[in-house]
């Protein structure tokens, strides 16, 4: 799916990011997983169902989040190897990734490892890495267990979160998570001088679900 620059974005300062530190966040994973759905999803709350159109190099938005606590110019790459030298280019400048794949893709879960170490290759040793395992809500179709996406999560020393760009389920939370952490280490985060993202996105994992049937 391709996403044009917002018409708000004038190419100039844009939204008054003065104040704030601006960040790269970069989504990557196999074509077809959900990157695109999921930012459309984060940025404009909406879901186009069935409207697989593979994104061509890479798209581009720019949020700053409800409360600007997500100052952060957001790339959706291609999933497709054949754009693959285009969106290396853009790793190195990425202060964080989400990785996703799709809980009803085997492939696409396999493939993680490779896009590591990729992401190892050619981003900065310090970005900031969440693994996202996206269609969540597409249980009948599940091949890939919640435990599994965890347990490679922990291997890698990511953070983890099952993810629906449909029914918007976690996805606040993961660029909510991101954008914390970036501002963490940024330094702007007096109110929480030791914030962990792993713990965080964990904390806000178990508030959801021990809330959810209120
Ligand atoms: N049910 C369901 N469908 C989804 C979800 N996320 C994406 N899709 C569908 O999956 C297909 C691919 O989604 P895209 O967002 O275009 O995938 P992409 O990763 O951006 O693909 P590339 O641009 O080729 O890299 C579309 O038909 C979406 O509607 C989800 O969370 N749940």
């Amino acid at each position: 799916m391709d996403l044009q620059r917002p018409d708000s974005y004038q190419g100039g300062a844009g939204p008054d990011f003065n104040e704030h530190v601006l960040h790269k966040t970069i989504l990557v994973g196999d074509s077809g997983v959900g990157k695109t759905s999921l930012l459309v999803q984060f940025d404009q709350g909406k879901f186009i169902p069935g409207s697989f159109s593979a994104t061509v190099g890479i798209g581009f938005t720019v949020s700053t989040g409800w409360h600007c606590q997500l100052c952060t110019w957001i790339w959706d790459t291609a999933g497709q190897e054949r754009f693959r030298s285009v969106t290396h280019a853009y790793y190195r400048d990425a202060q964080a990734l989400l990785l996703l794949y799709d809980i009803t893709n085997k492939a696409s879960f396999d493939n993680i490892r490779a896009w590591l170490t990729e992401i190892h290759e050619y981003a900065q040793r310090d970005v900031v890495i969440m693994l996202l395992g996206n269609k969540a809500d597409m249980s009948s179709e599940r091949v890939i267990r919640s435990e599994d996406g965890e347990t490679l999560a922990r291997e890698y020393g990511v953070p983890f979160l099952e993810t629906s760009a449909k029914t918007g389920m976690n996805v606040e939370l993961a660029f909510l998570a991101i954008a914390k952490e970036l501002k963490y280490r940024a330094g702007q985060s007096a109110d929480e001088p030791s914030f962990q993202i792993r713990d965080y996105v964990e904390s806000q994992k178990k508030r959801s679900s021990c809330c959810s049937f209120m």
